[in-house]
């Protein structure tokens, strides 16, 4: 009693809400929007102190995973880069009436109080192709045609600040070897050759090769590696998104992209 002005319920879907400015996180979240509702509150606008959170316990290891673990990948990465995730303890399904059909570990989430100076649509779309295919060298994923046509694309349009460019103009040649030159690439456009394309290719070879990259995983690298990477590639004009504005903690984006 006496507590109504000091407590206000919304009824509205976690995702969709604008959170009122808040400090702490205690949640027993529904464990199928584990992944944007974490994004959500790392990357959104609210500078809160700590979240604890229980979480299906798979999702709370991808979580605490380090490079090198199996559980290591793009989320982690992506959550470490702004905040620090404490492990504190398991949840056994038999703890719960009924039991459900999972474990549960809980976590606290706690945003750093300092983040790298990186343009988070650039990181993202940066971490979204190294992770792709994690355990593959990233010799070989940036060597793949469509990645350097999709590169170059990008990097074009981002050098020339988001001039808006066809975005068919580069057109992948079918693999039937004929129309290919010994690169094996072909691009149909007035404003992109074969040349301009192995240019590029060995730009970034380049890059991967003087920093040595080459022949290492994602799955192994640590953010102050893959932070350094995207610099040196964004330093020689490899850019991996279209538009590339200011910093933001305020951005949905990423959010967007785990939901
Ligand atoms: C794991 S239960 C926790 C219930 C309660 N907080 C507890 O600890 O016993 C998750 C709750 O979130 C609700 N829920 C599911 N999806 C949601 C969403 N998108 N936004 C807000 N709540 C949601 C479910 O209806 C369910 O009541």
């Amino acid at each position: 009693m006496g507590f109504e002005d000091k407590l206000s319920v919304i009824r509205e879907d976690a995702l969709k809400a604008e959170f009122p400015k808040f400090d702490l996180v205690v949640a027993n979240i529904p464990y199928g929007i584990s992944s944007p509702l974490v994004a959500k509150l790392v990357y959104g606008v609210n500078p809160f102190r700590s979240a604890t959170l229980l979480l299906q316990k798979e999702f709370a290891r991808r979580l605490l995973a380090k490079p090198g673990d199996s559980e290591f990948n793009r989320l982690a990465v992506n959550v470490k880069l702004v905040a620090d995730v404490e492990f504190v303890m398991n949840v056994s399904k038999r703890d719960f009436l009924p039991a459900p059909k999972v474990d549960s570990s809980v976590v606290i989430i706690r945003p750093k109080d300092q983040i790298p100076d990186v343009n988070l649509d650039e990181w993202w779309a940066f971490t979204k192709t190294c992770f792709g295919k994690k355990n593959k060298t990233l010799g070989a994923t940036f060597k793949q045609k469509k990645k350097v046509i999709e590169l170059f694309r990008l990097s074009k349009m981002a050098s020339s600040n988001g001039e808006e460019m066809n975005r068919n103009q580069y057109v992948c040649a079918d693999d039937d070897g004929d129309n290919e030159e010994s690169d094996g690439e072909e691009c149909h456009s007035s404003s992109c050759t074969d040349r301009e394309l192995l240019l590029f290719k060995e730009k970034i070879i380049e890059v991967l090769k003087a920093a040595s990259f080459e022949d290492k995983r994602p799955s192994k690298l640590c953010n102050e590696e893959l932070l350094y990477l995207l610099s040196m590639l964004n330093q020689s004009g490899i850019y991996f998104h279209e538009l590339i504005k200011p910093s933001s903690v305020d951005n949905v984006a990423f959010a967007a992209a785990y939901s």
